[in-house]
Parts: C-alpha cells; sequence; structure tokens
C-alpha cells in the first residue's frame, strides 16, 4: 500500500472522524431521553458506554425501521433499554416488540424513559434467558410472525439464536445482529488480540462464517458502531 493510501485509511478509520460524525451529524438529534438513559447507565450505574448501542448505529436502526415499518419485532438482550427505546420510538404506534432479557433490573433502570417517552405499552418485556422464549414461541406455532429482531445478548448462543430467528422471521422480515466487527478484532491477528476480547471473538467470527454461507439469507455488514450485520430472509 503507498503512503498515501496508507494515510487515507488511517484517516477512515480514525476516532477524529467517528467523533465528527458524532457531533456533526447524530447527538444534535439523538432524542433527549436516549442521552437520559446512556448517562444513567454510564454515570449513575458505571457502564462503559461499549455496552450500549452507540449513537450513530441507534440512529441508523431508527431510520431502517421506519423504512420497513414492522408490527412485530423481538429484542434479545436489552440491558437499561437504550436500543429497546430506540425502536419503540421508530415504530408506530400499533406494532409490538418482545424483548428478552434474564434481567428485569437492567430494564427497570432504563424504564422510567420509556415511559416519559409514552412507548412502554408497544414493549412487552420478558425476564428470561433468550432460548426457551425463542424455543416456546416456535412450539406455540409462531413461525414467520415477526418482521424484525435485533440481537444483543450473549455471543456464544448467536447462532443457535439464528436457526430460531430464521423461522420465526417472515420472509422479507430482517434479522439484525449487534457486535459483528468486535472492536475490530475479526480482522486482527490472534497474537495482537487483547486477552478479554478472545473469547468471544470466537463465537463472533463462527457467526460471520455462519450467515456468510446461510442461503436463506441476503446479507450486508454495516460498519458502523461495533458492527452491526443486516440479514434478510430470502427463502
Ligand atoms: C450489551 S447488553 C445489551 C445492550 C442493549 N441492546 C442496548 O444497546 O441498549 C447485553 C444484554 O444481554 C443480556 N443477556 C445475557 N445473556 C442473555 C441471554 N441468554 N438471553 C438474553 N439476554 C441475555 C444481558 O443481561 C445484557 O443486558
Amino acid at each position: 500500500m503507498g503512503s498515501d493510501e496508507a494515510l487515507m485509511k488511517c484517516i477512515l478509520q480514525s476516532e477524529a472522524l467517528q467523533e465528527y460524525i458524532l457531533e456533526t451529524s447524530v447527538y444534535p438529534r439523538e432524542n433527549e431521553l436516549l442521552k437520559e438513559i446512556r448517562k444513567v447507565t454510564i454515570e449513575k450505574l458505571g457502564y462503559k458506554s461499549e455496552m450500549l448501542i452507540s449513537a450513530d448505529e441507534g440512529l441508523f436502526l431508527s431510520m431502517l425501521l421506519k423504512i420497513m415499518n414492522p408490527k412485530k419485532t423481538l429484542e434479545l438482550g436489552v440491558f437499561t433499554g437504550f436500543s429497546l427505546l430506540t425502536t419503540a420510538l421508530a415504530l408506530q404506534d400499533d406494532a409490538k416488540i418482545t424483548a428478552v432479557d434474564p434481567s428485569r433490573e437492567f430494564y427497570e433502570h432504563g424504564l422510567p424513559f420509556i415511559q416519559k417517552a409514552g412507548v412502554e405499552h408497544k414493549i412487552n418485556f420478558i425476564e428470561s434467558q433468550a432460548m426457551p422464549v425463542l424455543d416456546e414461541m416456535l412450539a406455540n406455532g409462531q413461525e414467520m410472525e415477526f418482521d424484525f429482531a435485533f440481537v444483543d445478548a450473549d455471543k456464544p448462543n448467536y447462532i443457535k439464536y439464528h436457526e430460531r430467528l430464521i423461522k420465526l422471521i417472515k420472509i422479507g422480515g430482517v434479522i439484525a445482529y449487534d457486535n459483528t466487527l468486535w472492536f475490530g478484532s475479526v480482522a486482527q491477528e490472534e497474537s495482537d488480540i487483547p486477552e478479554r476480547l478472545k473469547r468471544q471473538r470466537g463465537a463472533i467470527l463462527e457467526l460471520n462464517n455462519h450467515l456468510a454461507s446461510d442461503s436463506r439469507i441476503e446479507l450486508s455488514q454495516v460498519s458502523i458502531g461495533d458492527g452491526v450485520t443486516l440479514c434478510r430472509r430470502i427463502l
């Protein structure tokens, strides 16, 4: 690679560019209640911002949802409700989100902001691991019932979730998987990867390979936030 090319690559990946995007076109448009959830999560509860989808990913998902106009959606991995409120704000008033997380306590930190936004009626929160909920839906004959699913839960189970979600999603519906670039580590040599990223990276690499060879879906890898893979069911 020539030095000009290397410099361009460096600029395009730089934190300064990311900051420019956030300051000019993301933060000014972000809903105030989403900012509040982020603030509580980081400042009061002491979590890192990386636990939440990034603000630019939020706006991206919001626009995608408004274009799709889904009536029934699923969210696996709610935490304090940042992505859930993003989804609830983007959906029409009669749409419903089934949101699953083993911790109601996390959800309840975000709930006052969801209530203040006037969108709680769109949400059915289920306090549970995702797998039994998906299995029960399939046992209840809910195949092809959902238009959209967002997955941001325990990475080692993503492939198992995919095999269930592909049945629960309608043909033409979309499954979005978060963190599919795993902080850029998917493209790094194993020896360069920080220890804390290694275990989950394996699961993400397996998922990415699994999705890449799945002929039932159209796929788009989006390099936003920590990476989100959109899978549109075609078969
Ligand atoms: C990164 S956080 C989700 C963040 C959230 N989507 C957002 O952007 O605001 C991951 C969440 O997955 C949940 N989780 C962990 N294991 C799970 C499982 N087996 N089923 C469903 N959710 C799970 C955790 O409790 C945690 O709240």
